[in-house]
């Protein structure tokens, strides 16, 4: 996650970006609107902590593009964050929306702050804060948050209150990723783990690989892994290891994933080291060179990187986390015959029923639990096979298909509003 140089997300964004636009043949103007977000807000949070002080934290709220759109995509509170991750971020939305097809456009948000390091009040004055500051600028048809790592439901709760109190206006869908029970969509915390498994089976049958007793390793055991990894286990594979900041935990015969989640719960900091049902504990970076079918990045930025792709042995990398593998981890993965299926693809479920939220919300109606995840599948399996499909016209990987396919659909709404 490094600012400037090496691995810079941004960098890599703009390079996805810039590659697929040439692929496309678009006008020179396309590629001159898409490479910088429209607007970056930065804002600075003064929180009143349990001790009395008070300390500053520095936030970002990036809107990259909203042609086809408000602005969407989750807002992150993590000690790394930078100006140069959000916009990157933000970018990686626009492009994830126009893969499945959504009347988005993308943003992001995020706070340089380690929750596990905030006592719970601590957090919801930050949260409140953070809502406050980009109140301005956000709204339920201009930009509409929603979790990413380190924030949750209760978090967005805190935030939709306070931008009400803020606005003087009701209007629960400029969050989404809520509660059920305060304006939530049943289905929306499973969907991006949900996403990210009916995408590898998807890339599975493609391969004519049997899901039964196939193996996976998942990285990462927060909202995204834990889910993927659950839906996993119920499609009939083993998930042989699972890692997260402390450890890799390693089950050859198939760790319980429901039972670990429910350990992890009630962990110290949520993390899985010392689950019982485990053979080894081995160090956390070990996960992505494990002898697998299907390995699962479900954490954070630059896992497959030009130093670390030729590790993998998997057949199938579905991508939970946002901008896991750098343009030379692509190729290395790619030499090595590896199918990897892009983020904007394999972890566009949360989006998805985040759209799905915020119809709700405006419509004011709920769907059921399975009518959404229905719904889901259905707009994830489209996207899959139009990428197929122009990947085979093409010759290119998926990551670069679903790019063009994505920035073709940007592109003709830019038209269409005389933006070029
Ligand atoms: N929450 C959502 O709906 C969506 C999240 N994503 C992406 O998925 C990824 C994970 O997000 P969440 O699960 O929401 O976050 P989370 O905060 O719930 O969990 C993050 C997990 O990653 C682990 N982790 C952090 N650094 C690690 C490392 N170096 N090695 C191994 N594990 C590490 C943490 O211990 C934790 O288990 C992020 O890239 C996020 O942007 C993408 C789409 C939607
Ligand atoms: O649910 C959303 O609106 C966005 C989730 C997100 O931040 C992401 O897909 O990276």
């Amino acid at each position: 996650m490094a600012e400037k140089g090496v691995n810079n997300p941004f960098v890599i964004a703009q390079q996805q970006v810039k590659s697929a636009c040439d692929k496309l043949g678009t006008p020179q103007e396309v590629y001159e609107i898409l490479k910088n977000p429209i607007r970056v807000l930065e804002v600075s949070i003064p929180v009143k902590m349990d001790d009395g002080s008070i300390k500053t934290f520095v936030g970002y709220r990036s809107q990259h593009n909203d042609a086809v759109g408000p602005f969407k995509g989750g807002v992150r509170f993590h000690q790394d964050v930078n100006e140069d991750e959000v916009k990157a971020l933000s970018t990686w939305m626009t492009f994830k929306c126009g893969v499945v097809g959504i009347p988005y456009g993308g943003g992001k948000g995020g706070v340089i702050a380690d929750p596990f390091e905030l006592s719970e009040g601590e957090m919801e004055r930050l949260a409140r804060g953070y809502a406050r500051a980009i109140a301005p600028i956000i709204g339920e048809k201009i930009d509409i948050p929603a979790p990413d790592v380190g924030t949750n439901g209760q978090v967005m709760a805190w935030m939709v209150d306070e931008y009400e109190k803020t606005t003087g206006r009701f209007e629960p869908g400029v969050f989404t990723g809520k509660p059920v029970t305060y304006y939530g969509s049943l289905a929306r915390t499973e969907a991006t783990g949900f996403g990210v498994a009916i995408m590898a089976r998807y890339a599975a049958k493609k391969l004519d690989l049997n899901l039964d007793g196939i193996r996976v390793a998942v990285q990462g055991f927060g909202n995204v892994g834990s889910y993927a990894a659950m839906y996993m286990e119920e499609m009939g594979a083993k998930v042989v290891a699972v890692s997260d900041v402390s450890c890799t935990l390693v089950n050859n015969n198939g760790l319980n994933i429901k039972e670990l989640m429910e350990y992890s719960k009630g962990n110290k900091n949520k993390m899985i080291t010392g689950f019982p049902g485990a053979e080894e504990e081995i160090d956390r970076n070990a996960v992505i060179g494990l002898e697998v079918d299907i390995l699962m990045p479900c954490a954070l930025e630059n896992v497959f990187t030009s130093e670390t792709a030729d590790q993998v042995k998997a057949k199938i990398v579905s991508e939970g986390a946002n901008g896991p593998t750098t343009p030379e981890g692509d190729k290395i993965m790619s030499d090595k015959g590896i199918l990897v299926i892009p983020d904007i693809l394999a972890n566009a479920g949360g989006v998805t029923v985040s759209y799905f939220e915020w119809v709700q919300n405006l419509m004011r109606y709920n769907w059921t639990f399975e009518e959404v995840q229905e719904k889901q599948e259905t707009s994830m399996n489209k996207a899959f096979d139009d990428i197929w499909a122009l990947k085979e016209e093409h010759n290119v990987d998926m990551r670069t298909a679903a790019y063009m396919m994505s920035i073709k659909r940007v592109a003709d709404a830019m038209k269409l509003r005389g933006w070029y």
